[in-house]
């Protein structure tokens, strides 16, 4: 006697496919059914599809006779059968992989493989078909599913990977994994737009040198000039200063940015470090802009307990993700950093609209040259020896610069370390990660070097690599700027 849940989920079944028949596709479906059958399971499945048809549910049991079992490699012989022993296998592994199937994307592309030399027309339109639509769908899922297990709002299962219950070494390793799985994610699953055009500017194992060097030719640079009295000196205040604009392009801005969206959301759930990620309140306009900590943390100002503006050396926070490595080796590669001065620290700052950062001179616990890159929406940065609040978010400069996005400023010099900075309150949300090199003697006492930042080197022309003639240039324009107000 039939249990009733199981009746229950047998007629379940049979209803499903009842109407995958309504569909009207009945000759395909059994025929992909029944590929790789020998003749006899092929009549016995089509008098089930026929019982089906016609409601004899009953009849649809194993009592009007047995399959061939498939676990014996005799069976559906290719005497019996007009498809050789190697669909077969193929067929037992299809019929074992396709309930795997959602959750293994791979099986999609083996069954391409598997199926595609030896099918009839139809049955490839049909795999293919198949194929397009499952991979689509199981990708879909299963980049959801590691999107979920990396970064949604109720990972419990990464809960318990709490990324500061890892110790300094072990959070380098903690972070690695999750965002390796996440680069995975970014550079296969989601956009294949980047596996066909600039992979090699991310993955050095399938460079095309030459190409990289082209997309290096791209870049343009800018210095600046305001010239200032000071004790008595006419002095170029923003000397050091240097805007790389087209170092990261469309796609690859699309893909930072969404990282440090799942960054964010990781902080906001509680998943990085303690002083990772902050969200301060927004009491007032200009106030409140979010920032994310790699590599040390850094207090802005003098703090309840009385700490001074630095590098904490006793807090830790994240490591560096290897997106940001990943950018920090172009920076080097592409010539806009030295590689006397690799970063190993950065701050992410997610502007929303009317969030800005007031005056500063960046701390000198961080070497010169550090950088900034810029994201989402255009804004100016201003520099002047002394720049003023106006009101809340605003700031009047002798020095406007406008920050396109994919664009890196480097501050160096005098830019640096004589003029002051600024970003009024910005017009749309916008993202900047300011990357930066720690002096030894400020590092956090538990820092740990990370080996893939060592030794970088920017890349070398070379006869073989030499970019197009036309691309050659990188003009390296100086220039003048006018007092503005804001
Ligand atoms: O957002 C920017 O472009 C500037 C950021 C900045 O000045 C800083 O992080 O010190
Ligand atoms: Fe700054």
């Amino acid at each position: 006697m039939m249990k009733e849940g199981v009746f229950r989920e047998k007629v379940e079944s049979i209803s499903l496919l009842k109407s995958l028949l309504r569909l009207g596709r009945r000759e395909e479906i059994l025929e992909l059914l029944s590929e790789g059958f020998c003749a006899r399971c092929k009549g016995l499945l089509e008098s089930r599809f026929e019982n089906l048809s016609n409601g004899k549910f009953y009849k649809l049991s194993s009592s009007n006779g047995k399959f061939c079992s498939v676990d014996s490699l005799n069976l559906c012989s290719p005497d019996k059968s007009s498809t050789s022993s190697r669909k077969k296998r193929h067929l037992h592994e299809h019929t074992t992989e396709s309930s795997a199937q959602a959750l293994e994307p791979l099986s999609s592309a083996r069954h391409q493989i598997n199926y595609s030399d030896n099918l009839p027309a139809l049955k490839k339109r049909c795999l293919r078909e198949h194929t397009a639509e499952s991979s689509a769908h199981a990708l879909e899922p299963l980049s959801s599913a590691r999107h979920q297990m990396n970064y949604s709002d109720n990972l419990s299962a990464l809960k318990k990977r709490r990324l500061h219950e890892h110790t300094a070494e072990s959070s380098a390793q903690a972070l690695e994994p999750l965002s390796s799985a996440r680069h995975q994610m970014n550079y296969s699953d989601n956009l294949p737009a980047l596996v066909n055009c600039r992979q090699h500017s991310w993955d050095e194992s399938e460079a095309s040198l030459s190409d990289e060097f082209n997309d290096m030719s791209r870049v343009r640079r800018k210095d600046f000039k305001h010239l200032k009295m000071i004790d008595g000196s006419l002095i170029n205040i923003v000397k050091g200063l240097e805007l790389h604009t087209r170092v990261f392009n469309e796609l690859e801005q699309k893909e930072i940015v969404e990282y440090v969206y799942k960054l964010q959301r990781l902080g906001q759930n509680g998943y990085l470090r303690a002083r990772t990620y902050s969200q301060p309140k927004k009491w007032m306009r200009g106030k409140g802009r979010v920032t994310i900590q790699f590599g040390c943390c850094y207090n802005y100002g003098k703090d309840k307990k009385g700490s001074r503006p630095g590098i904490m050396r006793d807090k830790e926070v994240d490591p560096l993700p290897p997106m940001f490595k990943n950018m920090i080796k172009r920076l080097v590669k592409w010539h806009v950093l030295p590689p006397t001065c690799v970063p190993n620290s950065c701050i992410v700052n997610i502007y929303d609209k009317d969030d800005c950062i007031p005056p500063h001179i960046d701390h000198h616990d961080f070497l010169r040259p550090f950088c900034t890159v810029s994201f989402l929406t255009e804004c100016n940065i201003l520099f002047g020896s002394r720049l003023e609040i106006i009101g809340p978010g605003e700031f009047s400069g002798q020095i406007a610069i406008p920050l396109p996005v994919g664009s890196v400023l480097v501050l160096n010099g005098n830019g640096a370390n004589i003029a002051q900075h600024c970003v009024p309150a910005v017009h749309g949300k916008r993202i900047s990660i300011t990357f930066r090199k720690m002096d030894v003697s400020k590092m956090p006492f538990n820092f740990r070097h990370d080996p893939e930042l060592q030794g970088l080197q920017p890349l070398v022309c070379s006869p073989s690599t030499r970019p197009h003639a036309q691309q050659v240039q990188r003009p390296n324009l100086i220039q003048q700027n006018k007092r503005v107000s804001h």
